[in-house]
């Protein structure tokens, strides 16, 4: 469909969804409507099947899972053309319209300030009037937690955590890629996992100019993992997303922009609430590392030596085509996390987990800058704080292994005298804020320190 069509959609619905439990695979249809006609797209999740068929009180529950992840997972299709009506299949509850309201336009937040589209901030659902049959509750909170795995050292330190505290995880990914396949062998421990297709069409329209952008992610594998939780008998899902995910990039038209919105504590209490009020999940999500800065959660991996050689937290390393090997060792989150780790760790480790040293690096300079709140804004990307940035520097000018770093000397002549005071008295590593970890689960990160 040419691209001038596209952008003259005006609404986005959700057609049907269908699950075949035979095979795992549920079918999930959309479509844009407009006055040139219709643009139709069908995304392909397959859960995992576990050994036994479900019950039906199983497959009940599932189902009410399902339909909020067709109208969460709708976001990659809407933004194609980004339309002013959002026609929602099925009456929803207040928290689940919340929850759709909240996708749409925090998650899409940092979409419509690059593609300068204020309407996607303004966006209200249709929902269709009627009521919603209430949900069987469904008490799943004392069964083995799925914990997600991303690759990354933030889900490496919560399946550690969740291991040595006795909870007996499965770690659960959505489209695993070979990073996430060696972190899953380093544990030792059997996965479950997903797939997920994005329809090609998609890649058709962005390649002719589609509108494109981010989207909130952690939402959909959130539901993902949530359906196969309760797919399998399983209990809670446990997610990795720390304190500093709730904190937005900057502000455009009075609205929060940020990048990392459902790995956000909002987001979280949110899917919590939809899922408790339409699928009648009593526990079922929650991120046990809420409370921790990215800085406290490297300090914490630190501590963890048997995922070295494949831990990788570079987004480049997961893009559906065109991925890099492992770190890329060029963007913000490379540098980000390696300035977080390198306070922690000798010199020789950081390097050889990285495969090259970021701070022997001038080039790096720029960049770090801006992590540092000497130049621009927080990247869009997944980073911690300012103010994490310039603990780590503080640390690592004060060791021997780092003072002389080419970018530590430039970095820590560029930071101004209030930064400095604003980090020396940084809570950073005091845990703190809003969090959803349910009582048993408290003291896991204990076992880890
Ligand atoms: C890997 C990555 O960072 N991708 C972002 C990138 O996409 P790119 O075009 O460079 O490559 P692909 O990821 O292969 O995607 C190709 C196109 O497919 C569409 N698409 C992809 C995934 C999806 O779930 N829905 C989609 O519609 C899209 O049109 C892609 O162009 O740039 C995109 C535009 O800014 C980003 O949206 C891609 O981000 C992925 C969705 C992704 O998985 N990103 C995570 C690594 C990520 O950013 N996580 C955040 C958490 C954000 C949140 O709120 O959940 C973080 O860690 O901070
Ligand atoms: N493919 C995936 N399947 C399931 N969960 C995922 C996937 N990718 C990321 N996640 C989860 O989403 C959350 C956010 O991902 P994020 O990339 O920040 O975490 P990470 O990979 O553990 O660590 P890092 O921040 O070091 O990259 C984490 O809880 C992570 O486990």
């Amino acid at each position: 469909m040419p691209n001038e069509q596209l952008r003259r959609m005006d609404a986005f619905a959700f057609p049907s969804y269908s699950i075949d439990l035979a095979t795992g695979e549920a079918l999930f249809d959309y479509k844009l409507t407009g006055p040139d006609g219709e643009q139709r797209f069908t995304e392909v999740i397959t859960l995992p099947l576990p050994a036994d068929p479900p019950s039906d009180e199983t497959v009940a529950t599932l189902g009410r899972v399902l339909e909020l992840l067709h109208v969460v997972a709708g976001v990659s299709y809407y933004k194609a053309a980004a339309p002013r009506r959002l026609v929602l299949p099925a009456p929803l509850g207040a928290a689940a319209a919340e929850l759709v309201t909240a996708v749409y336009t925090k998650g899409l937040a940092e979409y419509a300030y690059r593609n300068q589209l204020p309407h996607v901030l303004e966006l209200r659902p249709e929902v269709p009037s009627g009521t919603v049959s209430p949900a069987r509750e469904y008490d799943d909170s004392d069964r083995r937690p799925l914990s997600a795995v991303g690759g990354g050292k933030d889900s490496i330190v919560s399946l550690e955590a969740l291991r040595r505290a006795g909870f007996d995880p499965v770690p659960f990914s959505v489209n695993p890629n070979h990073v996430i396949v060696s972190v899953n062998e380093a544990s030792g421990l059997t996965p479950l996992a997903a797939r997920r297709r994005i329809d090609p069409v998609l890649f058709d329209l962005n390649a002719a100019g589609a509108l494109n952008g981010h989207i909130p992610v952690t939402a959909i594998n959130s539901l993902i993992a949530v359906a196969t939780a309760v797919l399998h008998g399983l209990g809670p899902v446990v997610m990795s997303n720390e304190r500093s995910a709730s904190d937005p990039n900057l502000i455009w038209n009075g609205h929060e922009i940020n990048h990392q919105w459902s790995k956000g504590v909002e987001a979280e209490g949110l899917l919590r609430a939809a899922l408790a009020e339409h699928a009648g999940l009593t526990e079922p999500y929650f991120s046990l590392l809420r409370s921790l800065s990215e800085l406290h959660i490297a300090r914490l991996f630190a501590g963890i030596d048997r995922y070295d050689a494949v831990v990788t937290s570079c987004n480049a390393a997961f893009k559906l085509r065109d991925a890099s090997e492992r770190w890329c060792r060029d963007c913000p989150k490379c540098r980000f996390v390696f300035l977080a780790m390198a306070p922690f760790m000798p010199r020789e480790r950081v390097v050889r987990i990285f495969g090259g040293d970021l701070l022997a690096d001038p080039a790096q300079i720029p960049g770090y800058r801006e992590l540092l709140g000497v130049d621009g804004h927080k990247p869009f990307e997944c980073v911690g704080e300012v103010e994490e940035s310039v603990v780590a520097l503080s640390l690592l000018a004060e060791q021997e292994q780092w003072r002389d770093a080419p970018v530590v000397r430039a970095l820590v002549d560029a930071v101004p005298e209030t930064a400095w005071s604003a980090a020396a008295g940084s809570d950073v590593f005091t845990p703190g804020g809003p969090n959803f970890v349910p009582a048993p689960y408290a003291k896991a990160l204990t076992a880890l320190t």
